[in-house]
């Protein structure tokens, strides 16, 4: 996250931080608890990485530092990638991942609420983008779970901003023209939320931009309530 700042624990409390371990272990991508079994990614987080058994699920931690050998974790059973996805920038970047077993709910571990296909058009005015991710273009993962506050943006204007992309109804932009806080590497797959009438919505999974937090390049988010019946059909 660039711009951003910490986070105090169980601020964020559905952020996971996913892990591979081949030979060795590392954060890979952020992601979100949508219920007891199921954690919302991007698609790109988890292409050509669909062995189940390279995944380890941390929830409920602050920092990156918490984890050791020790550290308890969920398993992963089961990658769903969306059938549509090719690539990041031409969207469908929307994956789910199944835990090994139900996970227990804790003040620190939470599930966040999914938009319905209805609340497509909702304007959040308080929307957060969180993650490990790098502070700058050149960085690394940061050790303490950033936060930053981005306003939304309008698909006309997103366009405007990608003239090579098409900017589709199935993804939503946020940023400022004069940029300054963004996304950026490290923090792909992690939530967009916002706050609505006191509850707390997964609007966005956090998938592409030019750049981090460059001047009119805002952030490309999978927009989740276009993915509703799709999330609904795979996890029920
Ligand atoms: C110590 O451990 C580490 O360093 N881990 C570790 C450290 C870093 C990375 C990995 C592991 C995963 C790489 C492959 C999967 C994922 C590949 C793509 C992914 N993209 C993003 O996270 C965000 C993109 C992004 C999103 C928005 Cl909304 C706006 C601007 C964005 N950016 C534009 N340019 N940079 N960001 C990424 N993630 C990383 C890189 Cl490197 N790139």
């Amino acid at each position: 996250i660039v711009g951003g700042t910490d986070s105090s624990p169980g601020e964020w409390p559905w952020q996971v931080s996913l892990h591979v371990k081949l030979s060795r272990q590392r954060h890979f991508c952020g992601g979100s608890i949508i219920s007891n079994r199921w954690i919302l990614t991007a698609a790109h987080c988890v292409m050509s990485l669909e062995n189940p058994n390279i995944w380890r699920v941390y929830a409920g931690i602050l920092k990156q530092s918490e984890i050791n050998e020790d550290t308890p974790f969920f398993k992963v059973e089961e990658i769903i990638v969306h059938p549509q996805y090719k690539y990041a920038q031409t969207g469908y970047d929307i994956a789910l991942m199944k835990l090994d077993k139900p996970m227990n709910f804790t003040d620190l571990q939470l599930p966040i609420c999914l938009p319905s296909k209805e609340d497509a058009n909702i304007l959040y005015t308080d929307c957060w983008v969180i993650g490990w991710g790098y502070r700058k273009e050149k960085g690394r993962v940061e050790d303490i779970l950033q936060k930053a506050t981005v306003p939304l943006m309008s698909k006309e204007e997103c366009q405007a901003r990608y003239r090579k992309h098409r900017i589709g109804d199935k993804v939503i932009c946020a940023g400022y023209d004069q940029g300054g806080k963004d996304a950026c590497k490290g923090d792909s797959g992690g939530p967009l939320c916002c706050k609505h009438e006191e509850v707390w919505y997964l609007v966005g999974i956090t998938s592409w931009g030019e750049g981090c937090a460059r001047p009119r390049q805002p952030g490309v988010y999978t927009k989740v309530a276009e993915y509703s019946d799709w999330i609904l059909e795979k996890t029920t």
